[in-house]
């Protein structure tokens, strides 16, 4: 204790817990005080000499070069950031302070770990970008993109796919998978079945699995061996105390999930679940406003918006388009004699019938009880119309067995077509209805 403070002082430079590095003109490390050890993993031997750039994170390389000769011009700084890549191999994240040593040319740098609060800073952002994107996307799809674009903000991310058991606990599905490496940006990711072993055993453990080689990459025309092994990262989705899927991320070539990497992404994909979760009822709610529960076809609140958007279709081309309305004959009989369910499975089969008997782009919908209605754009005339009727009358009479009972269908059918019997939606849909009840109860006597 004898000694003069000032010889002492090396000494208390070693208790600072920010690095002072002390790095000459050319970018050599002269010294380094011991806190080197506890924030790039490297002992004070091991730095100096070395170039303070080989120890960077390469993308900071010119962001730095740039900052240094700043400082080496004169102009004290504070707050600069950059990262370096520990001597264990995951990112640090340091915050500066330097200054120029004219006289001694030297820069005299104080690096702080700020690794921690950029942890917390990127939690916190990627938990507001997450609900903010499950307020904005429109549907489920548009979610999984946006929640990509979150994650490659977050982690190294070469790809990236969604899986869930959302329908059914044991039935995985696969509603989005993307590889950012894919020659044209959307070759699939996966291999599936071995997605799929993989992915059920992080459903059942509840853990997240690390991979290191390419079992579950798909296949492809790409040479994969030649780009090298990348590691992959499976994690369940959990939302309410249950697992509704996972998380299947595939790092860039090269990087691995650092422990920091890996309790982000604990905490995103936590708020993934919930977002997704939230997407599924919001798609739900969608569904139930706009499809029949029985039948699965649009109800009438979809219809009137499907029709109104044909129309406009239609004069926008000047194209003729045609409404069929469609009233099931003595279907009462049905549920008298064989019960409400045998009728509803009746309802369901003449559903499927009528999609039969149009094409895809057209609209079949269930106005409710035994009426239907159907959209058929993109007619030539008439005739095209009246060739649908009649496919339409035989897909209904054909036999059709509804508990060991055969019964065969008939209906009233309703014809109105634009531009002939209206321009409005309103004006066609009474046209329809108008001819179909003309048909059912027959010439007046
Ligand atoms: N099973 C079942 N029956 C329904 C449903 N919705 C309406 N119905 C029944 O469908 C029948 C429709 O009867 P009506 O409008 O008299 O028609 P209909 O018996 O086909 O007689 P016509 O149209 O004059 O030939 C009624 O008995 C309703 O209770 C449903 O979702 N499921």
């Amino acid at each position: 204790m004898d000694q003069p403070l000032q010889d002492r002082l090396p000494n208390y430079v070693d208790l600072l817990l920010d690095a002072v590095f002390l790095v000459d003109a050319a970018g050599h490390i002269i010294y380094v005080n011991r806190a080197c050890e506890r924030i790039f993993g490297y002992t004070q031997r091991e730095m100096t000499g070395q170039l303070m750039v080989s120890f960077l994170h390469p993308e900071d390389l010119v962001r730095t070069h740039e900052e240094s000769l700043q400082v080496m011009a004169g102009f004290p700084r504070v707050g600069f950031e950059n990262r370096y890549i520990h001597k264990h191999g995951h990112i640090v994240n340091i915050m500066w302070s330097a200054r120029w040593s004219e006289a001694d040319q030297l820069r005299i740098g104080v690096a702080r770990d700020v690794t921690g609060q950029k942890l917390a800073e990127a939690l916190q952002a990627a938990t507001y970008a997450v609900s903010e994107a499950a307020h904005s996307a429109k549907d489920l799809d548009s979610l999984f993109s946006l929640i990509h674009a979150i994650i490659a903000r977050c982690v190294p991310l070469a790809g990236l796919a969604v899986a869930t058991c959302m329908h059914h606990p044991d039935r995985l599905e696969f509603p989005y998978q993307r590889n950012d490496d894919g020659d044209n940006g959307d070759d699939l990711l996966l291999h599936e079945a071995t997605a799929r072993k993989l992915c059920e055993e992080v459903l059942h453990s509840g853990q997240p699995l690390q991979l290191t080689h390419d079992a579950l990459a798909a296949p492809s025309g790409v040479d994969a061996a030649a780009k090298g092994a990348s590691a992959w990262l499976i994690l369940p989705l959990v939302a309410q105390h249950e697992t509704i899927g996972v998380l299947i991320l595939k790092a860039r070539p090269g990087a691995r999930y650092s422990d920091k990497d890996r309790e982000l992404l604990h905490f995103v994909s936590a708020q993934v679940a919930t977002a997704i979760e939230r997407g599924r009822l919001k798609a739900r709610l969608l569904r139930a406003a706009q499809y029949d529960d029985l039948t699965n076809l649009p109800n009438r609140r979809l219809f009137h918006d499907r029709l109104s958007t044909a129309l406009a279709r239609s004069k926008r081309r000047q194209h003729p388009m045609a409404l069929l309305y469609i009233d099931i004959d003595d279907f009462k009989h049905v549920n008298d004699t064989l019960g409400h369910s045998a009728g509803d499975r009746l309802l369901q089969h003449i559903a499927r019938s009528l999609e039969g008997c149009v094409r895809k782009a057209d609209t079949v919908a269930r106005l409710g009880g035994d009426e239907f209605v159907i959209i058929l754009e993109d007619i030539h005339g008439p005739h095209d119309a009246l060739a649908v009727i009649e496919k339409i009358r035989s897909a209904l009479h054909a036999a059709c067995v509804i508990d060991g009972t055969t019964l065969h269908t008939a209906a009233s059918i309703g014809l109105a077509l634009y531009p002939e019997h209206g321009s409005e939606a309103e004006e066609l849909l009474r046209h329809s209805d108008s001819r179909m009840y003309h048909e059912k109860t027959g010439p007046a006597p």
